[in-house]
């Protein structure tokens, strides 16, 4: 049940476990919540069927109660790892679920470009922040970003960013810069949409693995020794498949 003091969690899709395929969390098994909506259309976005507006048919708002049967339901009642992702994930009421969910054992990883900040940041277990680089055609709002920084006091929050080409690449060396405190993990970006004529999941692999070794060459020419350079896993496995 959802009303107006307690609004739900508008939610595009609720799977796993699988694996975490980027970043810091990488390989560990993990069930993601990814919900409907984003105050960003990132040129790129890979996750579009829960950004774009055409596909908000597919939005169900739902209860805190009805999203956390789905995550126990999924884990088998075991306490795993739970990513919140979307679209932008800071845009819904999360704070009742993690509470829910961590008094039964679970952990919460939090996904968000850092445009949007809530006080339940600081209940998060891990705080993933994406600022996004010039080749996403969005513009960083650093102030909004550094309030999501001090909302997540006490929460271990990493940077993570995709990167496409030289631009975003210096793009990434400067947010790593601004807060040198921050883990920084980077990640080649994955060409969408897709050819007419490929399936949904369709991901240009050369292109992906070229980035890869581009990004890996970039990074030790630059004896940026602090910076870890990841593929996204499930991307390499799975390609753009939904609910993996
Ligand atoms: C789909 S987003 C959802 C969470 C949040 N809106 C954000 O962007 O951080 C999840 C992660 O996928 C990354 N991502 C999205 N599209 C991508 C692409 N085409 N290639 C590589 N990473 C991508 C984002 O940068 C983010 O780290
Ligand atoms: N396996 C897997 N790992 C992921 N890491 C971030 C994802 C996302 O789209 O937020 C994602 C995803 O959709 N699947
Ligand atoms: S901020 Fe994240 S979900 Fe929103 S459009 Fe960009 S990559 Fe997609
Ligand atoms: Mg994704």
């Amino acid at each position: 049940m959802t009303c107006a003091s307690h609004p739900g969690i508008r939610v595009s899709e609720i799977f796993g476990p699988t694996i975490q395929g980027e970043g810091v969390l990488i390989g560990l098994p993990t069930v993601f919540v990814r919900t409907g909506g984003c105050d960003y259309r990132c040129s790129w976005c890979d996750s579009l069927h829960a950004v774009d507006n055409r596909f908000r048919h597919n939005w169900l708002t739902r209860s805190t109660d009805e999203v956390w049967q789905k995550v126990r339901e999924l884990s088998g009642g075991k306490p795993v790892m739970v990513s919140l992702s979307g679209g932008n994930p800071a845009i819904q009421p999360f704070g009742e679920l993690i509470g829910r969910g961590h008094a039964e054992g679970y952990r919460f990883a939090l996904e968000t470009q850092g445009s949007v900040v809530r006080d339940w940041f600081g209940n998060l277990d891990v705080l993933v922040l994406s600022p996004k680089p010039p080749s996403s055609d969005m513009t960083t709002d650093w102030a909004a970003f550094e309030a999501c920084l001090e909302a997540a006091h006490g929460v271990q929050v990493v940077l993570k960013l995709v990167v496409f080409d030289d631009w975003d690449y210096a793009y990434a060396k400067d947010a790593a810069a601004r807060y040198p405190q921050l883990p920084v993990y980077l990640q080649p970006g994955n060409h969408t949409p897709p050819p007419a004529d490929a399936d949904d999941a369709w991901i240009d692999i050369d292109g992906i693995m070229k980035r890869m070794e581009w990004l890996v060459d970039k990074v030790i020419k630059d004896r940026w020794f602090e910076a870890r350079v990841l593929p996204q896993l499930h991307v390499l496995l799975w390609g753009n498949k939904r609910g993996v």
